[in-house]
């Protein structure tokens, strides 16, 4: 069979490591796409539609061959009663959206789009996850962003940093609200020919 590897259309720290435990061989390549969508998008619409154009940027850009290799992207955003929390701008935003957050249930949901280099085959789809916080203290917002945490997380939280100690419970995917849902990308890898498990050396 042919060796097969991922690359991954990310600037994230977190999905390099995600991807990282799958096992296989992978490469990243950053995306800097636009992340602007049509006012009306839904919250699905969007974070299929940015983890769509962060996979494609990379794959036409790619310079060399592409066949044995897939292509993957993903997008992730945070909603609160209809409103889409992406990473904050700056800290009074982080206090905003925390401050909204805390003591409340949000949702988080995931895009991921995997193309195949052999056939330019897209496979786009998302994933949601409830996540209830815990209602937090002024100080201990103000405590949390002087962290630095925040800054580069949607909803300006990182559940699997400090961010961790706010969460009362989710329903879902844990790995969907860190950016990179393994389960829903492993079955997408599958699809394209790529099975997580049985990977020839
Ligand atoms: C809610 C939450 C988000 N996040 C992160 C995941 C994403 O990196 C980030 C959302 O921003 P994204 O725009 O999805 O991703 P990114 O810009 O960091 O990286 P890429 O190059 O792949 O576009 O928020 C956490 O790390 N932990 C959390 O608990």
């Amino acid at each position: 069979m042919k060796k097969q590897r991922i690359i991954l259309a990310s600037t994230s720290p977190r999905r390099r490591e995600l991807i990282a435990t799958l096992g296989l061989p992978f490469e990243v390549r950053p995306s800097h796409t636009p992340e602007d969508t049509p006012e009306d998008y839904t919250p699905q619409q969007i974070v299929e539609e940015l983890a769509y154009r962060k996979a494609k940027t990379v794959y036409d850009s790619y310079d060399s061959e592409l066949a044995g290799t897939i292509v993957v992207g993903s997008d992730t955003i945070v909603v609160l009663d209809g409103e889409v929390l992406g990473k904050p701008k700056d800290e009074q935003d982080a206090y905003r959206m925390l401050s909204s957050l805390q003591g409340r249930t949000h949702e988080v949901y995931t895009g991921v789009t995997s193309i195949s280099g052999e056939d330019g085959r897209v496979i786009t789809q998302h994933r949601r996850t409830k996540v209830k916080m815990k209602q937090l203290s002024p100080d201990a917002i103000h405590a949390y962003i002087r962290t630095g945490e925040p800054s580069d997380k949607a909803g300006a939280y990182a559940i699997q940093g400090l961010g961790a100690t706010f969460v009362d419970s989710i329903e879902g995917c844990y790995f969907n609200v860190v950016g990179l849902p393994l389960s829903l990308l492993s079955e997408q890898l599958s699809e394209l020919g790529l099975n997580v498990l049985s990977i020839d050396e």
